[in-house]
């Protein structure tokens, strides 16, 4: 152990081997009776682990945690570092006799679970008025009654019609004034319908709010007026859907694409016509309730004899182009400063001025607006988070969640406690203005935060859909860092790791096939002639036609496998006695995988080996977590 002095005044500790004592107890003692000069007076010395305790321990324990007020500032300084590796599990032994020593000691003190000092990232001690308050609240977060939890209603999936506004109708009109009796047609058009359009933003963790919609309509397009009066356009909609959403297409109903195809037919019918009558008879449109208006008080004799021209074809909005095309398949993986259009409205229909012909100054006819785009979409919400903790139920990680942040997770002392995932975020500067840890994102931004993922527990065969964990293994699948939290008191460490990697590598190869599958689909696809001709017709040589040649973008295959991530292994529970073993075995067979002596446990060729390490914490105590914000921040760079 390394005990270094910088000049009588500030004192670090720095050792892997972490002596079984209290902590809040050893660096008070030191700073409060006996000043720093006590300590050996070469900077770098060795000491033995028994010197330094019986030098700790002597008769300093009542004097120090009286000293609540204390601002001895070598004091500060000490509890950080000392606060910082003080993992009291790996000398039990040491430790009993230590805590007994203390605890015969200490006068009157009720006895604390948690150690007064220890800081943890993003907990702010400012609003504590006494150590002792402090020390509760930390106690009561860091292990909670089951009930004390705050649950936010989460989906991470949702099927869901989007309609884009359908177009208003156009309006048969006639001017009226006084001398003019039959005045021209003066109907206005009908409004365009309202566009629907979707932004992923970063505020937003969860789809519940559309799951809970089914149908999301924009406004219809109002009907167009006398005096040329257009229609107003109707109501936009916005989706708005957290970072990290994929939408993909189920279904579409395009009725202008509908309308262009019949037209298109209609054209190839009337190329093949060979008399000119016929071609003329088929120029004359008939009356379609679903596409005309009359005007109002036509009676059915009148409108037999009406001469209806043939139907406008099919019209877009200049909008339409902005379109994705389909079928649509978006991963909207950043936020998005402006909104995406999704469906464009429907355009409105034509007023009676546009029928006007030589041979009718007066049409009595105008079109109704255009039927809207449905579309039929999955919303799929991937958590983009920094970190994902995968770990088997109950292994602890909503409790680390909590030291790490200030989420307010379920934790219980049974399987399955998290029922969905939960994403904490950790404060690097610990609100005070001076960062913990200070790395800069790759566009050269500073970062002050990270985010982690606490999802439900995996259990075996969890890749064949048993327990919860499959459904959301897909969240940790994006996570730039993963964090296999291992409890060190529930049996072999190694073992627990294997199962954790078997079932990660099991995911991910029914991600492989989910993709390749998807590659299939985007095929450039053969179409036969419309089956919609006339046999007639299709006898015709016919040109066939590939739908999609290169419309589609392929899957990103620039997206890392889950097991080429970085990773590392936070050992939970180890302030429990006997753990001590089972971390050593840890961290042997995490030293042999990296050196190459054992296969990576997810038994995959390109798995990520480079920089194995592991945390043994106690997030009930929030003892150690202090490293990971640091281990992530390093692994987040590779
Ligand atoms: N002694 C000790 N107990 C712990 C520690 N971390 C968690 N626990 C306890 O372990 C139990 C399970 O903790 P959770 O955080 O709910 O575990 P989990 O992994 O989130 O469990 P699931 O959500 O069911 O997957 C609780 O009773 C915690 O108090 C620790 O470091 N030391
Ligand atoms: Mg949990």
């Amino acid at each position: 152990m390394d005990v270094k002095r910088d000049g009588g005044r500030t004192c670090s500790v720095s050792s892997t081997i972490v002596p079984r004592v209290p902590a809040a107890v050893l660096p008070v003692c030191c700073s409060e009776t006996r000043n720093f000069a006590e300590l050996p007076a070469t900077p770098q010395v060795e000491t033995t682990l028994p010197t330094l305790l019986d030098w700790c321990f002597a008769d300093l324990f009542v004097v120090a945690l009286e000293a609540d007020n204390c601002q001895n500032h070598r004091m500060t300084s000490l509890r950080t570092s000392f606060g910082a590796i003080l993992a009291p599990f790996l000398y039990p032994s040491l430790f009993e006799s230590a805590a007994a020593t203390a605890t015969r000691q200490l006068p009157r003190r009720p006895p604390r679970r948690t150690l007064p000092f220890l800081k943890r990232c993003a907990y702010s001690t400012e609003s504590f008025s006494s150590r002792e308050e402090l020390s509760d609240a930390r106690s009561s977060h860091l292990n909670p009654s089951p009930d004390n939890y705050s649950l936010t209603p989460f989906a991470d999936r949702c099927i869901i019609t989007v309609e884009a506004g359908a177009g208003g109708h156009g309006c048969v009109s006639f001017l009226r004034e006084k001398y003019i009796e039959e005045g021209p047609p003066n109907g206005g058009d009908g409004g365009t319908g309202g566009n629907v359009y979707i932004q992923a933003i970063r505020g937003e963790t969860s789809l519940h709010k559309l799951a809970r919609r089914r149908l999301i309509k924009a406004g219809r397009g109002r009907n167009g007026q006398g005096k040329m009066k257009g229609g107003e356009r109707g109501a936009d909609v916005l989706i708005t859907v957290p970072v990290g959403t994929i939408i993909r297409e189920i279904q579409r109903h395009d009725p202008v694409e509908e309308a262009e195809r019949a037209e298109l037919d209609a054209q190839r019918w009337r190329r093949r016509k060979s008399s000119k009558e016929e071609v003329e008879e088929e120029e004359k449109g008939t009356y379609d309730q679903s596409k005309w208006l009359v005007f109002p008080g036509t009676v059915p004799s009148e409108l037999n004899r009406m001469n209806f021209p043939r139907l406008p074809p099919p019209r877009r909005s200049h909008l339409a182009a902005l379109q994705p095309q389909a079928p649509i398949w978006l991963d909207l993986d950043k936020h998005m400063e402006t909104p995406m259009l999704l469906a464009a409205g429907a355009m409105g229909g034509l007023g009676n001025p546009h029928f006007i012909t030589p041979n009718q100054a007066r049409p009595k006819m105008a079109t109704k607006g255009d039927p809207p785009l449905k579309l039929s979409l999955q919303f799929e919400l991937k958590i983009l988070a920094d970190l994902g903790l995968v770990g088997l139920p109950n292994a602890g990680k909503s409790t680390l969640l909590r030291a790490l942040s200030n989420s307010k997770a379920r934790v219980g002392n049974w399987a399955f406690t998290t029922l969905q995932p939960n994403v904490g975020t950790v404060v690097l500067d610990n609100h005070h203005g001076r960062p913990a840890v200070i790395k800069r994102r790759r566009d050269g931004e500073l970062r002050e935060n990270f985010t982690i993922a606490d999802v439900p527990g995996l259990i075996e065969d969890a890749h064949l859909d048993k327990g919860l964990g499959l459904g959301f293994l897909r969240h940790v699948e994006r996570a730039a860092v993963l964090a296999f939290v291992i409890d060190l008191s529930a049996g072999d460490a190694v073992e627990a790791l294997k199962l954790l990697w078997k079932e990660v590598s099991e995911y991910e190869t029914v991600r492989e096939k989910e993709v390749n599958a998807d590659t299939q689909r985007r095929m450039v696809k053969y179409i036969p002639p419309s089956q919609n001709q006339p046999a007639s017709i299709s006898l015709g040589l016919e040109s066939p036609k590939f739908e999609n040649p290169s419309i589609e973008s392929l899957p990103l295959l620039s997206s890392t496998t889950i097991s080429s991530k970085p990773w590392f292994v936070v050992a939970t529970k180890a302030d429990l006695p006997d753990t001590q073993q089972n971390y050593e075995a840890l961290q042997d067979y995490l030293a042999r995988v990296h050196a190459g002596e054992l296969p990576h446990p997810s038994k995959r060729k390109n798995a990520w080996k480079y920089d194995l390490r592991s945390v043994p914490v106690s997030a009930i105590n929030a003892q150690g977590v202090e490293a990971i914000p640091r281990i992530v921040m390093d692994l987040l760079e590779e």
